[in-house]
């Protein structure tokens, strides 16, 4: 049996107060994801969603309180958010934060990806930025776009993506699907498939993604998973039920 690269046991995820006070968001999440799969998270607004990849990602302020985390096998349970990085997980925001002072440039240079970086941002069009301050003024879609070029940089294993098509335009939700596609069909630096868990309320990253499964999750757990069209189509049709 092959080891997944990403394997959740009933994991709960709290948001962790300065204080010290917890409030579970997720709770009870089992989800195994193999090397080389994508899947697809949906649910309603205020689900948990977001919460769920940050904890896999080890975010500030939310911790995993109860359960295991393994990527390849490995614990991560406990790591640091930087740990995680270097094991190989990377995170597109849903809301990317500003980073006033550190410009695209040399964003690229502290990755280690300053040689990438003008194919990169020439690819996803955005090549107008690279003197720029990270999501600093950048228009709702430049900034979205931007999190499919910082993963593409970044070039992590596991890629979390977090609504990679809102707020992008109609034209442009093409090219990110292809960057998406493109960043995921080649092979991360050790030379392994890349996998995916992307969260989409719109559906339209189905049409570039060669998803395998979607998981619903519903108060803060994942209640079924499915065939991807099927499920999209049945929420659709019927709501969250
Ligand atoms: N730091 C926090 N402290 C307290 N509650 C939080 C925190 N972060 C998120 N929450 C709450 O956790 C719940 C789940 O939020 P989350 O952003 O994970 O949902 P989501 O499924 O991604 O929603 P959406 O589809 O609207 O983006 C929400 O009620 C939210 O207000």
């Amino acid at each position: 049996m092959t080891t997944p690269l990403l394997e959740l046991k009933n994991v709960s995820i709290a948001a962790v107060a300065d204080d010290g006070s917890e409030k579970t968001i997720c709770h009870d999440v089992n989800l195994t994801l193999n090397e080389g799969e994508r899947h697809i998270l949906l649910g309603p607004n205020g689900s948990g969603k977001s919460t769920l990849l940050a904890g896999i990602m080890g975010l500030h302020p939310f911790r995993i309180t109860a359960g295991t985390a393994t990527l390849r096998g490995e614990d991560i349970t406990d790591l640091e958010t930087e740990e995680r990085a270097h094991a190989g997980i990377g995170l597109a925001f849903q809301r990317p934060p500003a980073l006033a002072g550190v410009s695209v440039e040399r964003l690229a240079a502290a990755i280690g990806a300053s040689d990438r970086l003008d194919a990169v941002s020439e690819s996803l069009g955005l090549d107008h930025l690279d003197d720029r301050d990270v999501n600093c003024g950048f228009s709702g879609g430049e900034a979205k776009r931007f999190e499919v070029m910082k993963l593409a940089l970044q070039g992590p294993q596991l890629c979390l993506f977090d609504e990679p098509e809102s707020g992008v335009d109609l034209e442009q939700v093409g090219v990110v699907g292809r960057a998406v596609s493109e960043l995921l069909d080649a092979k991360d630096a050790e030379g392994r498939h890349r996998s995916a868990l992307v969260i989409t309320h719109t559906g339209f990253i189905l049409d570039s993604l060669d998803a395998t499964v979607a998981h619903l999750m519903v108060d803060g757990t994942i209640v079924s998973s499915g065939e991807p069209r099927a499920m999209f189509d049945h929420i659709r049709t019927n709501g969250y039920r």
